[in-house]
């Protein structure tokens, strides 16, 4: 199956105090990837929440996938982000096998996303394409590089950076498949909204 739809990822300072019931929100309303984002080293609560987010996961069957960390999403049997320096995507394909998710950053660069392809990768991500607290510093990506990228690369395209339900439109129009949100998602205000807003995303995505 294609990959497409929303695709939430999670912050451990904004989520504080409100993780989970913040994700269920969001599964609620409709999630297709959920990346468990922590940049901490407390590698015991890392374990800890990502057992969490994987039980979360298969009740609402939304595909989880872990950031940065090749061998905890082994552990775990599931997916992984990889940046250009959380190392090589051909062992981690290996290590993950065939049927694993395994996404690559390419920032603004359709040569990143074509090498990743030939090493294996799910999906390619490019971003931030607008200005972003959750990572300002961030390579920035155009929509028009987006849609030369639509025209050259057969994988699915996920876009990130400080994306909105008032900015996506013009990336969902220039072929992104996927739409990576962290603030846009989860800086809501409720449970409630948080469930609205990951159905706008589906709306906008035409998925419901
Ligand atoms: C879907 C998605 N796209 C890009 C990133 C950024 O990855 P990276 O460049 O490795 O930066 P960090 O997120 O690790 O700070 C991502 N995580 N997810
Ligand atoms: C991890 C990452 N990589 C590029 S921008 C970004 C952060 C996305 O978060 P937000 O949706 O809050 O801008
Ligand atoms: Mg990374």
């Amino acid at each position: 199956m294609k990959l497409r739809g929303l695709y939430a990822i999670t912050d451990s300072q904004l989520l504080a105090g409100k993780f989970l019931a913040y994700v269920e929100a969001a599964l609620e309303g409709g999630v297709s990837l959920l990346q468990y984002r922590d940049k901490s080293s407390d590698e015991a609560r890392r374990l800890r929440e990502a057992e969490k987010l994987r039980e979360l996961c298969s009740r609402y069957k939304t595909q989880l996938i872990i950031n940065d960390d090749a061998e905890l999403a082994a552990r775990l049997g599931v997916g992984v982000h990889l940046g250009q320096t959380d190392g090589p995507l051909t062992p981690a394909r290996a290590l993950l096998g065939s049927k694993a998710i395994i996404g690559a950053t390419c920032h603004s660069q359709i040569e990143l996303a074509e090498q990743a392809a030939r090493e294996g990768a799910s999906y390619v991500a490019f971003g931030r394409f607008f200005n972003s607290n959750t990572k300002p510093g961030a390579p920035a990506a155009t929509v028009e590089m987006l849609a030369q990228a639509r025209t050259r690369l057969q994988l699915p395209i996920c876009v990130i950076g400080g994306i909105t339900l008032e900015n996506a439109e013009p990336l969902v129009a220039h072929g992104a498949d996927l739409l990576a949100v962290v603030h846009g998602l989860f800086g809501a205000e409720s449970t409630q909204e948080v469930t609205r807003r990951a159905r706008a995303f589906n709306d906008l995505l035409r998925l419901k």
